[in-house]
Order: C-alpha cells, then structure tokens, then sequence
C-alpha cells in the first residue's frame, strides 16, 4: 500500500526540493520502491537538480492532458523514481492541478512511498498536493517568517482536510542555539521527524545535479537526510543525532506572542 507525502512550507525556498531530491534517492536505497514527484508546477526545479533536462514529456504534458503519466517517469539516483515538471512558462499555463490526482490514483499500484514536491503559497496549485497526501510534512527554517508560515500550512491543511505528519526543520546553524526540537514542536503542534544543519554542500552539489547524499555523502546534511529517511522507511539508523542544545528563548517568546492567552 502506497503511503504519500507531501513536501511543503508555505514560505518560498525553505528547500522543500532540496528534501525531496535526497529522501527520495534514500528511501530507494533503504528497499522501498519510491517515486518523487515534481508538484511546483510553475518553478519546477526538481529534475534539474537531479541532472534531468529536456525531458520529451513532463508533468506538465500530463496534467495539459496530453500525456500518461508512465511516459513521464524517469530513472533517478540511487533507483529512486522521478516525475519531473517543465520549465516552460507556457506548459505551466496549460497545465490543470485538479489531475493530480488522477495521476496518484494512477500510480499508487507501483510504489511503496511517493513524495510530492508541493509550490510555496496558498495557490489552487498548492492546496491540491495538501489534499492529496497521506501526511503533509512541513519544511521550516528556524526564522520567525518560516515558522509563521508553516503554521498557516498547517492549518490550511487541517482546514482542507488533510493530516500533517511532522516537519522537518532545515538550514539550521549553530547560531541557532534558541531553537531546540521540544520548543519547535510545541510551538508548531507537530512532530520533528528531524533536523537538517546548514551545509555548503547541499548547494555545491545541487550545482553538479546531483543531491547532496549522493555527492558528498559524509557531509553533516547527508547524515540527517539518511536518519530521516530511516526513520520514514522504518529501519535503524546509522548516524548520529544532529540536534542542538536546549535553551530558553526566541522560540518562547514567539510561542507567547502567537497563542496568547491559548495555551
Ligand atoms: N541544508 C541546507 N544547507 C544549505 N543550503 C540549503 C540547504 N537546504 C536548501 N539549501 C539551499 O536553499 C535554496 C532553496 O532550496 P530549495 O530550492 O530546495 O527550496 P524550495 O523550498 O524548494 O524553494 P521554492 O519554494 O522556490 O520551490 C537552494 O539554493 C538550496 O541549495
């Protein structure tokens, strides 16, 4: 039975691809046979940090209702499978958000585990991957713009009827010693499936196509994104915690400012 999540944030470059690109090669790698899917139709990115360009069809080609989806799959890392979006401003235009789930209806037979790369925002675009999931996992950074809107996420997800898994805290420097995972999960209301460090890597090998647990895989962010994926495939992990150090502050101030009065 096919179990989906959606990859999403709200806030724009939180890196939700950059998640996508690197669970999914793992998941793969860790036995599940898995698909990602490129859902950020109008700045899709996905295949190109996976080294896929000029694809003949893409999702756009699919969701305009010009193609099946199994002509739009590709081979990826590590056997991961990859559903890539067009780069064309005009596929964008004619593509129509509501197929997606005919698409997934079409493709849960095939895999054990899809994650869709959702848009940022609260376009019709980008509630759609939100009602189509399993579990919605939020990407969040550990500032006060990110957090507030994983938090509107996840209540538009809740309101559309669907279920948050957890979030995923990226890009976190040792600068941010405030934040803590017990403090963000109060603050959010959701569980931390992990923690992502900020990684010069991460971009370096975007740079070569390649995601990071492929091109440098010792590297600190390799390390998590291989302990989240463990995690997710329900096997244990070889790497260790990368959490930070508890402290009072920022994450508390803030959680009393938005829910005064509430908790
Ligand atoms: N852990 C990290 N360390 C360093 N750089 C990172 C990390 N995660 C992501 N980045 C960089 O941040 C930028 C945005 O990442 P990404 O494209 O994955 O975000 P996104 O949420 O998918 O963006 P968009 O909303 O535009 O689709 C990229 O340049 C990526 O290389």
């Amino acid at each position: 039975m096919v179990y989906v999540y959606t990859i999403a944030s709200g806030k724009g470059g939180t890196g939700k691809t950059t998640v996508t690109a690197n669970l999914g090669p793992m998941l793969a790698k860790y036995g599940k046979k898995t698909c990602i899917l490129d859902a950020d139709v109008g700045m899709a990115n996905l295949g190109l940090i996976l080294g896929l360009e000029n694809l003949p069809v893409t999702l756009h080609e699919v969701l305009g209702g010009k193609a099946s989806v199994r002509d739009a799959i590709y081979d990826g890392p590590l056997g991961v499978k990859v559903v890539p979006s067009g780069l064309s401003l005009q596929g964008f235009q004619n593509s129509d958000p509501d197929r997606l789930r005919d698409v997934m209806s079409e493709l849960v037979g095939d895999f054990d585990v899809m994650l869709i790369d959702a848009p940022a925002g609260i376009s019709r675009d980008g509630i759609i991957p939100l009602t189509v999931a399993d579990g919605v996992v939020l990407v969040v950074n550990p500032e006060i713009s990110s957090i507030v809107d994983a938090l509107k996420t996840k209540i538009l997800t809740e309101t559309v009827g669907g279920h948050i898994e957890g979030a995923i805290l990226n890009r976190v420097t040792t600068n941010n010693d405030e934040f803590n995972r017990a403090q963000m999960e109060k603050l959010l209301g959701v569980r931390i499936l992990g923690i992502i460090p900020e990684d010069p890597n991460v971009r370096r090998a975007s740079a070569g196509r390649h995601p990071i647990v492929v091109k440098y895989p010792s590297s600190d962010a390799s390390r998590a994104f291989r302990r989240i994926s463990a995690g997710i495939a329900g096997i244990e992990s070889q790497d260790d915690e990368l959490d930070r150090p508890a402290r009072e502050g920022f994450v508390d101030r803030l959680a009393r400012t938005l829910f005064r009065g509430k908790r």
